[in-house]
């Protein structure tokens, strides 16, 4: 009962009369058809996923997961594996790029704990303590989870996306925060996408050549190890990380709920590519914030036939790049909601 498999969240459909009033609506806006480009796309699918004529992103629900990796002691990081537990104490305490940019956009911000191997501080205000266990187990010699393991994740990213729906939220953004993390969600992509880790490792927090060779090694190790070809949901439970899994479940979590999901760098869209395979009716849920440094990102966005809004050379994750690109969401809800029509403005539309 408790197999990864049995998640069975599901996103609804979006609302294809909201659709349609929303393309006639920008179709009679002062300006000629499609000189705003993608922000009239982007305007148009917010319309029929918040099922609305006035579309809004105003109440932008953050959730960060943090969790450790077991696959830390192959070397994999330029950081140590504290740094995890250190900078939940610096989201609490508002230093953290995140907690800059949600204060910036008057955003909520989650801190979940999934599982660190620093123990909790139960001080520190506005973190949950969901801890799932110490870490997860190195992956590139175990499954890095037990299925019960996964499961526990999951719903610790459901939940959260629980909290986004009773508040309100009108777009969710889940960030990660975890050393060690850009090794699993690289292993997990290329299990997923049957990559050779060469094209999928990278430098993450700042390896150098030598460290992304060695990196890629471990990965490789990894896949040699538990396999490909498998559900994704067990790829997640043996590839993949606590807050990684805890995203999947929010994301799906989010969809389901009929919150649309801003999607930041290269974790969390790996996070959302487990949950596309799982759910492809998620797609239409997902809007895709950045293209991150990290040089898999671009494999994985274009698995996802993603465009991205920025591309700023980001490489951070906690959700930053996503938080980066809500006010290009609010600009473009602005301009479907407030422009003046042709009729309205008197102004002649085209012979
Ligand atoms: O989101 C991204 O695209 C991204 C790219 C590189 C690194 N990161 C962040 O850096 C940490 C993982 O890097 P590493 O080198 O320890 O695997 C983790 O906390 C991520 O949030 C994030
Ligand atoms: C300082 C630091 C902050 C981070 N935020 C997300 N990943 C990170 C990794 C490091 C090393």
């Amino acid at each position: 009962m408790n197999a990864p498999s049995a998640w069975t969240v599901k996103p609804p459909a979006p609302d294809p009369a909201a659709r349609e009033r929303a393309r006639e609506r920008q179709n009679g806006l002062t300006k000629p058809r499609g000189s705003l480009g993608r922000l009239e796309q982007l305007a148009i699918t917010l319309c029929a996923l918040q099922a609305t004529d006035r579309p809004s992103v105003e109440r932008v629900a953050i959730s960060v997961f943090a969790g450790d990796h077991g696959v830390c002691t192959e070397g994999i990081s330029a950081f140590p594996q504290e740094v995890t537990a250190q900078m939940i104490a610096n989201f609490a305490s508002g230093g953290a790029a995140i907690s800059v940019l949600a204060n910036h956009l008057g955003a909520s911000l989650d801190v979940v704990n999934v599982g660190t191997v620093t123990p909790p501080d139960h001080q520190l205000p506005g973190v949950r303590h969901e801890m799932v266990s110490a870490g997860t187990a190195n992956l590139a010699r175990q499954p890095a989870m037990t299925d019960d393991q996964a499961v526990a994740a999951l719903r610790v990213g459901d939940t959260a996306a629980a909290r986004a729906a009773e508040n309100h939220g009108q777009l969710f953004i889940g960030g990660d925060m975890g050393i060690g993390n850009t090794t699993a969600a690289a292993a997990l992509a290329c299990a997923l996408l049957d990559e050779d880790p060469r094209n999928l490792v990278g430098p993450g927090t700042g390896l150098d050549s030598e460290g992304v060779s060695h990196k890629a090694r471990v990965v490789e190790r990894a896949l040699e190890r538990h396999g490909t070809g498998r559900e994704p949901l067990s790829v997640l439970a043996s590839l993949g990380g606590l807050e990684i899994a805890a995203l999947t479940g929010a994301i799906l979590g989010a969809a389901s709920r009929r919150i649309p999901v801003l999607v930041d760098g290269f974790i969390v869209s790996v996070a959302a590519l487990v949950a596309v395979r799982q759910q492809p009716a998620l797609r239409d849920w997902l809007f895709f914030a950045h293209r991150s440094a990290e040089p898999g990102h671009q494999r994985v966005l274009a698995a996802l036939d993603a465009q991205p809004l920025l591309d700023l050379g980001m490489r951070l994750g906690e959700g930053s790049g996503a938080a980066v690109a809500v006010p290009l969401m609010r600009l473009a809800c602005d301009l479907h909601n407030d422009m003046a029509s042709f009729e309205d403005a008197g102004v002649s539309n085209r012979s």
